[in-house]
């Protein structure tokens, strides 16, 4: 599903309505009565309810108008509360005024400091109520007035159907930078803005409902949009399809460069996640010392044991060998449990300008690279990096909190200044790619933040790649696999139990469904 910024969305409206011809008062009409839909459901029996619509003087207090005749006609006791005076108000929005005062409605106003008595007794009144106060229309904060109606409405306790976006919260970023309605449900216009699906905006939207205004979908599909919800559709689209005269070459050579001293489960998770997702063949290089003990712990996947270090790290010697693995592997991952040790933090920087396959680079071999960028510009080959957010932090020189406050910017931003596709984890993992695209996931759970769960995810990313997906497709579709892994097994387990062995095993599972889908 595509994600939209307020001005895509913006445009797309304004091209409905100037090339397809449908009148704006025509759009408006049909989103709310998408919201009088969804605030159906919610109350069940609509006569004599008390409904209250708070309205802005935009577009977005238009469909709160048409929201309000809506529920007026069908027996709803209405109370619209106007932040403005309805001389402000123009447009589409205001032909919608102009029909509820012909039909004898009071507008209260309570744009100032008087009201707030007005909106204390209407909020305790109310059965529900209607946020059409700020749409995609709204950037910034909220005023200190409107501040406290939003803390009132909050503190209610009632169901708030937000139209389009809950007020206070900005569509592009997900940022709220003030007081901002907690809704219980949001039913938003055309497409999914971006911030309704990530955090912080995710919570305050409550249950999301993506409502048919009548936008023509091949009017949607011209205009290239390049960022995406991630699926169960979108993902099963991506997957590679299996032929019949398939052989085991043709889904992918796997190259895994993982593992130390104290670290073999990293290397066992990212080597059969890959052959868990699809590939073909999985080869695991290791430090020598762990070699015969991987022989015995893996069956499906070949073994190569590498030159070690005195702490049974991967040694910079190690560096010819691993360059010839990587001639026979049409992927490499690169990095899971290998270690901080300086050395083999040597080896990675030594491996990488050598490369000519696409390489996943996770866990130490990122920390590889912090402070040491230039790196990633040597790299011909494309790069998968997935970094969490303290890693993220690391590599991009800012602090946690602000990778945090600005994932899709920050992920954005250091995919198109160091051409490395960045999956960026935490909840709601983003996709950034170096083409500009950009991806949200909607699986997982906290429960996944568990040792090892990383390594698996990095080894689905690679087992996919090796089988033709593109490097950023693969990625997307690598987290969106991960994550639902992760849900099925928290629905089994509980989010305390799961164990990253237990992500890893429900993956067959989860391909088999995306199969079926
Ligand atoms: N024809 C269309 O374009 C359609 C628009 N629709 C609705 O229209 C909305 C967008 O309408 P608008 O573009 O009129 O904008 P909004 O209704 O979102 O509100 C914009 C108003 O808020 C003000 N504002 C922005 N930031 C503010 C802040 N921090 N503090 C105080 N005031 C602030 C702006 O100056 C403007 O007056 C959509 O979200 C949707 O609900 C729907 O009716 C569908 C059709
Ligand atoms: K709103």
């Amino acid at each position: 599903m595509f994600l939209v910024t307020a001005e895509e969305m913006q445009n797309l409206d304004k091209l409905t309505i100037d090339q397809v011809g449908i009148p704006g008062v025509v759009l408006m009409e049909n989103a709310g009565l998408q919201v009088v839909k969804v605030i159906k459901e919610i109350l069940g029996e609509v006569p004599g309810k008390q409904v209250a619509v708070f309205a802005g003087k935009g577009n977005n207090g238009g469909d709160g108008f048409v929201i309000a005749r809506h529920l007026l006609n069908m027996g709803a006791e209405v109370k619209v509360l106007l932040n403005g005076e309805p001389a402000d108000i123009t447009g589409d929005a205001k032909v919608n005024l102009n029909i509820l005062q012909n039909m004898g409605q009071k507008i209260f106003t309570i744009n100032n400091s008087n009201s707030l008595n007005i909106v204390k007794l209407t909020l305790v009144y109310t059965d529900l109520i209607v946020d059409a106060v700020f749409g995609t229309g709204f950037k910034g904060a909220v005023n200190d007035h409107m501040g406290k109606i939003i803390s009132l409405i909050n503190e209610s306790g009632k169901p708030v159907v937000a139209v389009d976006i809950p007020s206070g919260l900005e569509a592009n970023t997900g940022q709220v930078h003030g007081p901002c309605i907690r809704a219980t449900h949001t039913v938003t216009f055309g497409l999914p803005k971006l911030g309704l699906t990530i955090h912080p905006g995710k919570e305050y939207a409550g249950q999301l409902h993506i409502a048919d205004i009548s936008i023509p979908p091949d009017l949607v599909k011209k205009q290239n949009f390049n960022k995406f919800l991630l699926t169960k559709e979108l993902v099963a689209q991506m997957l590679p399809k299996r032929h019949s005269q398939g052989h085991k070459g043709d889904y992918g050579r796997v190259l895994v460069v993982a593992g130390s001293e104290g670290l073999t489960g990293a290397a066992v998770l990212t080597s059969t996640a890959v052959l868990k997702s699809g590939a073909g063949l999985a080869t695991l290089a290791v430090p020598r010392s762990l070699h015969d003990l991987m022989e015995i712990k893996l069956t499906e996947v070949m073994t190569k044991p590498l030159p070690e270090t005195e702490k049974k790290t991967i040694s910079r010697d190690a560096l010819e060998e691993v360059i010839a693995l990587t001639e026979s592997a049409d992927v490499v991952a690169l990095g899971p449990g290998i270690s901080t040790e300086p050395a083999t933090a040597g080896f990675v920087r030594d491996l990488l300008p050598e490369l000519n396959k696409p390489v996943v680079i996770d866990a130490d071999g990122l920390n590889a690279l912090a402070g040491n960028l230039e790196v990633l510009k040597k790299i011909e080959a494309p790069v998968v990096i997935t970094p969490h957010p303290g890693e993220m932090a690391r590599l991009a020189g800012i602090k946690t909190e602000e990778v945090q406050n600005n994932r899709i910017e920050v992920a954005r931003e250091f995919a198109a200044n160091w051409r490395v596709n960045v999956v960026l984890k935490g909840a709601e993992t983003v996709i950034a790619g170096v083409d500009g695209s950009l991806f949200v996931n909607s699986t997982g759970n906290p429960g996944m933040a568990t040792g090892g769960s990383g390594d698996v995810l990095t080894g689905v990313i690679a087992g996919l790649i090796g089988q033709g997906l593109a490097p950023v497709r693969a990625a997307a579709a690598g987290v969106f696999i991960h994550g639902y892994a992760g849900d099925l097994g928290a629905l089994e387990k509980g989010q305390a139990g799961l164990l990253a062995g237990d992500i890893l095993n429900l993956l067959p599972k989860v391909f088999r469904e995306l199969e079926g889908a």
